[in-house]
C-alpha cells in the first residue's frame, strides 16, 4: 500500500477533462503505514490506537493535525467557541463523556469548522444533521447520531487532558484518522 492516500475531488465542469485535485484533499499519512513504521513508539505508548468505536462522517475521510481538547457534558457552547476560532489545520477532540442523550455537533457547527480551517472533529458522544455534515469538507468521527440538541450553559473545560476509550489525550498531541482507524501521537509522525 502507498504511504500517502489522497481524496481527490473531481470537477463537474463539462469542459474540464482532467480531475481537479484540491490541495485541501491531499490527506494525511495512512494509519496502517504509521503503525508499521513506528512500532517502537507504539510499544512505548508515545503512539496509541483509539479503540474502534467511532463512526466515520464528514466529506474528508482521512485527516490529521495537532489536537485541541475540550471536555463537556451535554452542553456544546465551548465547542462552538473553539470552532469559531481559526482551526489552522488542527483537530478538535470533544470529550462528551460518551453521552447518548443529545448531539454536541450539527450541520451549522460543521460548516463553521470547515470555513475556519479545522481539519477534523472527534466527538466522544453524538452528532446530528448527518447529511449536512457529510457535505462539509471536514473529517468527523462520533459514536452515533442523535436528533436532539445539547444544553447551552457554557459548562466544561478547554485544553484539558481527556480520556477517550481509556486513552488519555493531551492538547497539542497529534491525531491521524483514516478509514482504518485513529492514532494519537505525542509528536508529529512520519513514515
Ligand atoms: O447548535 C447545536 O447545538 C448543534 C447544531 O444543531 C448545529 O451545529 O447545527
Amino acid at each position: 500500500m502507498k504511504a500517502l492516500v489522497s481524496w481527490p475531488t473531481f470537477s463537474s465542469h463539462p469542459r474540464r477533462k482532467e480531475p481537479q485535485i484540491s490541495l485541501r484533499h491531499i490527506a494525511s499519512l495512512a494509519t496502517t503505514e504509521l503503525c508499521d513504521s513506528n512500532a517502537l513508539l507504539l510499544t512505548k505508548g508515545d503512539v496509541r490506537v483509539l479503540p474502534p468505536i467511532f463512526n466515520i462522517y464528514g466529506h474528508r475521510r482521512a485527516f490529521s493535525g495537532p489536537i485541541v481538547t475540550v471536555k463537556v457534558f451535554e452542553d456544546n457552547v465551548l465547542v462552538r467557541e473553539l470552532l469559531e476560532s481559526p482551526g489552522d489545520g488542527r483537530v478538535l477532540i470533544i470529550d462528551g463523556g460518551g453521552s447518548m442523550r443529545c448531539a454536541l455537533l450539527g450541520g451549522n457547527l460543521a460548516q463553521i469548522a470547515q470555513n475556519m480551517g479545522w481539519a477534523g472533529i472527534l466527538v466522544n458522544g453524538c452528532i446530528r444533521d448527518v447529511d449536512e455534515i457529510n457535505g462539509c469538507d471536514v473529517g468527523v468521527r462520533a459514536l452515533a447520531s442523535h436528533p436532539q440538541k445539547s444544553y447551552k450553559k457554557r459548562v466544561g473545560e478547554k485544553h484539558v487532558p481527556v480520556n477517550i476509550g481509556g486513552i488519555i489525550i493531551h492538547d497539542g498531541e497529534w491525531l491521524y484518522a483514516d478509514s482504518d482507524g485513529i492514532l494519537i501521537s505525542k509528536t508529529e509522525l512520519s513514515i
